[in-house]
């Protein structure tokens, strides 16, 4: 079912009194000020699941998320987190195949099949992201390369399956950097993979998937991208750590 959703992805940063702080905060100003029917999912490093699991109220539209996960169900994989651990400790959402973990950590399509299998598996609901590099936005079929990264990792899902998955469109030359995707360039992109879903699965299908959108998505500008028609709201980075901020943002869902 197509849901907005506002998604906050920590990354790698805070200690835990200031995770709690954050959390604290984000929970209270949602709560108070957030009229519509608009998911939160809060996706802090994994060290902190558990303690933030007891900050989220069961019930309500704040969600927690984990920012990866392994493809294995338990085993000598030194550092790593199963699907099946993260939804032990109360997850519910499980960010896929980010661009930092594809750059840095290896990531490949074919490991992501394998990652959304499992989390799907353990039902969760995975928010898979997919993007490209401002090489191939200025070179390149950049469209053709994303369209690619949703086939390899998802187009081997059946369509009940393919319905639980959360997709987030996260240019990489917009992450971190300041410099948003115009609300033009996001809707484009967005329509882009809604059609490419429905070549595969149907309309009805690629109507209900929810579509977010990541990269220097903050409070000045995300009213303007969430009005667009298949942008389904947010993966929030930079402005996911300020409470303030990202409630501005959840807002504008
Ligand atoms: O990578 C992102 C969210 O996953 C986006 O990060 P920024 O919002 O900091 O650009």
């Amino acid at each position: 079912m197509r849901k907005k959703i506002v998604a906050g992805n920590w990354k790698m940063n805070k200690t835990l009194d200031e995770a709690k702080a954050l959390l604290s905060e984000v929970i209270h100003m949602v709560q108070d000020e957030v009229t519509s029917d608009v998911t939160v999912v809060l996706c802090p490093p994994s060290i902190y699941l558990t303690t933030a699991r007891q900050y989220i109220p069961t019930e309500g539209r704040i969600k927690l998320g984990a920012q990866n996960c392994h493809e294995k169900k338990e085993g000598a994989y030194t550092g790593e987190a199963s699907a099946h651990m993260l939804s032990s400790v109360g997850a519910e959402y499980v960010i896929l195949g980010h661009s930092e973990r594809r750059q840095y950590f290896g990531e490949t399509n074919a490991t992501l099949a394998d990652k959304v299998n499992v989390v799907l598996e353990n039902g969760l609901t995975p928010i898979f992201c997919c993007g490209e590099s401002r090489e191939l936005r200025e070179n390149g079929d950049y469209v053709g390369y994303v369209k690619g990264q949703l086939t390899d990792s998802l187009f081997h899902l059946s369509a009940e399956e393919f319905g639980k998955v959360v997709i987030a469109y996260e240019p990489i030359w917009a992450i971190g950097t300041g410099l948003t995707a115009s609300s033009g360039q996001a809707q484009d992109m967005h329509f882009e993979l809604r059609q490419h879903i429905a070549s595969k699965y149907g309309d009805e299908v690629a109507q209900d998937t929810t579509i977010l959108y990541g990269g220097s998505a903050n409070a000045a500008n995300a009213a303007e991208l969430f009005s667009q028609p298949d942008v389904d709201g947010g993966l929030i980075g930079g402005a996911s750590l300020k409470s303030r901020d990202f409630t501005t943002v959840v807002k504008a869902a």
